[in-house]
């Protein structure tokens, strides 16, 4: 893993910032800063206002794990891509599975309201958040995280019907098995795009699904430096993201004056 504001990744940008590129990002923990309360999250205005002068040169993508109603009312401008429940919802193509997803989420639910409360060794602050076609069971409030954490482990392989167990920061999302993930979102919106170039930047273990794409034209970059992580580059904090739209509108306005220049 490099850091992007190395010779190395400052290249990347150069070549990123071409007419036709896709920008995408994650929302919690990349855009918006990781608070107790997921309702209290939302997207700095100064990081909301560089992403939609972005918008001006680029496609712009979201692809959180949220549901798309619950992010978009968190966003404050309008993406060209809006992807909710780790990929599951807003794809060309998506209500296809909506009503089979929906039901299986329905069960889970039903039945971990029953199951949650029996085991008396599950902190009561473990809560669940229903996404309608996701769930997501979060232990950031636990009195012991750790232990929070075993327990949910064991408890959620026995689900009926079974469910895809992806961990994230203090959260454990349970998705139909079928479900692709961010990254076959991701190569969805490159195809669909017809993109140039592509930008994906995110936090979490999620997000680790499109980092593993190893596609040619996609820079990957991860917030924090984490040695196992499939990205190319890291930021060293989630504050970075300001430079790194900076940088971003910088190139992408001087390659935007040539065009219009030699298109005169
Ligand atoms: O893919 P993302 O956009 O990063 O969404 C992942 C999950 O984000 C939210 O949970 C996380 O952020 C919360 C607010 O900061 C935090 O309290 C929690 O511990 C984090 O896991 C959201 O609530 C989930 O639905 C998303 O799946």
């Amino acid at each position: 893993m490099m850091n992007l504001f190395s010779a190395a990744g400052r290249a990347c940008l150069d070549e990123l910032a071409k007419p036709g590129s896709l920008c995408a990002f994650d929302f919690d923990g990349t855009l918006a800063p990781l608070v107790t309360q997921p309702e209290r999250a939302y997207a700095p205005k100064n990081i909301i206002s560089r992403l939609a002068e972005l918008s001006n040169y680029a496609k712009i993508a979201i692809i959180t794990g949220r549901s798309v109603a619950d992010v978009s009312d968190r966003l404050g401008f309008h993406p060209d891509y809006l992807v909710g429940n780790h990929g599951l919802e807003g794809m060309p193509g998506w209500q296809e599975n909506a009503a089979e997803y929906r039901e299986m989420c329905r069960q889970w639910l039903d039945t971990l309201r029953q199951k949650l409360p029996e085991h008396a060794e599950i902190d009561p602050n473990i809560w669940m958040e229903d996404k309608t076609y996701s769930l997501s069971i979060h232990y950031r409030m636990a009195r012991d995280r750790v232990g929070a954490e075993q327990h949910l482990l064991a408890l959620l392989p026995e689900l009926l019907p079974s469910a895809r167990i992806m961990a994230g920061k203090c959260v454990l999302n349970l998705l139909p098995p079928d479900a692709g993930g961010k990254g076959n979102a991701m190569a969805a919106l490159l195809t669909a795009s017809q993109a140039s170039g592509a930008l994906y930047v995110g936090d979490d273990v999620t997000d680790e699904d499109v980092f593993r794409m190893q596609h040619p034209e996609l820079l990957s970059v991860r917030i924090g430096h984490e040695p196992r992580s499939s990205a190319k580059f890291f930021l060293a904090h989630r504050l970075c993201i300001l430079q790194l739209l900076d940088e971003l509108l910088v190139r992408f306005r001087l390659a935007n004056s040539i065009t219009s220049r030699l298109a005169g």
